[in-house]
C-alpha cells in the first residue's frame, strides 16, 4: 500500500482563498480585520512563522500589526505589549509566539491577553470554552488537523485516535476537539510516560505524531489503512526531520508529508480564527 498525501499545502491555500471572499465581505462593510503579533528574542524558527503569518494576512487582505522586543527583554515589557495589543481597536485578534525566550513565564502572558483578542485559542478563557463545549477561537494546529481530515474524506466518527505528545498547541487541546460530538472520535494521549507506545499506535485509525522524537512512529507499529499526521519538528542538517519514518509511507492509508501538511493547515486556521472573530463583533 502506498498513502495517500494529506496535501496541506494545497487544502490551505483553498481555504485562504475561501477567506479572501469573506474578508472582502467584512470590508464592504467597512471592517478591516487585524493580525497582530508579538515576537520576543532571535530565534530564526519563530521568525520564520511570524513573517509567515503577515505573508498570509497580505494574500487574504488581513491587516498585520508586528510587535518584536529582543531576547533580554522582561516579563513585563512583554506584559506591556499585551496591554497595548488589548486596547488597539485595529487588532481583531493576536498571537505571542512561542516557546517565549527562557527567563519568560508564558502563563501569565497568555492570561493577560484580552480572552476575545485570543487569535490561537490557547487563552485559559479559551481553552475552557473549549472543554465546556462554549463557541470560541479553537487551538490553530488541532483545527488544522481536524479540516486537513475532513477536506481528505478520513472519517473521524467514531475513529481510534492516537495522539504523541502532551504539548500546549497540541496534544494538551486536540483530544478535547476530536471528542466533541461533531466529531466523536476516541482518543488516548501518549506521552514520555506511556508504557508500551507500539501497542497503543497499533490500535489506532488516526495517529497524530506531536511529540518532536524523530522517527518516532516505526512502519511496524502502523495499523495498515490508518491516517498518520506528522506535526514533529526536529531538525538534522537544516533539513525538518519529521516524528514519522518514511517507511510508514508504504503501511498508512494517508500520511500528511512533513512539510507541507500540518504546518501551512496552522498558519491557514490562524487567519480563519482572525475573520471568525470579525465576522462575530459584526454580528455576522
Ligand atoms: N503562538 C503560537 N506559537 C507556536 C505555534 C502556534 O500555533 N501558536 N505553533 C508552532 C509554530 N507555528 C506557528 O506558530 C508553525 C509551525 C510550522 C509551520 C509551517 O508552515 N511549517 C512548514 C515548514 C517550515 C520549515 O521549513 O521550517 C511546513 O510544515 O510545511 C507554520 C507555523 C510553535 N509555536
Amino acid at each position: 500500500m502506498t498513502a495517500q498525501i494529506l496535501d496541506g499545502k494545497a487544502t490551505a491555500a483553498a481555504i485562504k482563498s475561501e477567506l479572501s471572499v469573506r474578508v472582502a465581505a467584512l470590508k464592504e462593510r467597512g471592517i478591516v480585520p487585524g493580525l497582530g503579533t508579538v515576537l520576543v528574542g532571535d530565534d530564526p524558527g519563530s521568525r520564520w512563522y511570524v513573517n509567515g503569518k503577515h505573508k498570509d494576512c497580505a494574500e487574504v487582505g488581513i491587516a498585520s500589526i508586528q510587535r518584536e522586543l529582543p531576547a533580554t527583554a522582561s516579563q513585563q515589557d512583554v506584559e506591556d505589549v499585551v496591554r497595548e495589543l488589548n486596547a488597539d481597536p485595529a487588532c481583531t485578534g493576536y498571537i505571542v509566539q512561542l516557546p517565549l525566550p527562557k527567563g519568560l513565564d508564558q502563563n501569565p502572558v497568555l492570561e493577560l491577553m484580552d480572552p476575545d483578542k485570543d487569535a490561537d485559542g490557547l487563552h485559559p478563557t479559551s481553552l475552557g470554552r473549549l472543554a465546556l463545549g462554549i463557541q470560541g477561537p479553537l487551538p490553530c494546529t488541532p483545527l488544522g488537523i481536524v479540516e486537513l481530515l475532513r477536506r481528505h474524506g478520513v472519517e473521524i466518527n467514531g475513529a481510534e485516535v492516537v495522539v504523541l505528545g502532551r504539548g500546549v498547541t497540541v496534544g494538551r487541546s486536540i483530544g478535547l476537539l476530536l471528542t466533541r460530538k461533531s466529531e466523536n472520535a476516541t482518543v488516548t494521549l501518549c506521552h514520555t510516560g506511556t508504557r508500551d507506545l507500539a501497542y497503543h499506535l497499533r490500535k489506532a485509525d488516526i495517529v497524530i505524531a506531536a511529540a518532536g522524537v524523530p522517527h518516532l512512529v516505526k512502519p511496524e507499529d502502523v495499523k495498515p489503512g490508518a491516517a498518520v499526521l506528522d506535526v514533529g519538528v526536529s531538525r538534522s542538517e537544516g533539513k525538518i526531520v519529521g516524528d514519522v519514518h518514511p517507511g510508514v509511507a508504504e503501511v498508512a492509508g494517508w500520511i500528511s508529508p512533513n512539510p507541507g501538511g500540518v504546518g501551512p493547515m496552522t498558519r491557514a486556521m490562524l487567519l480563519n480564527n482572525i475573520v471568525e472573530a470579525a465576522e462575530r463583533r459584526a454580528g455576522i
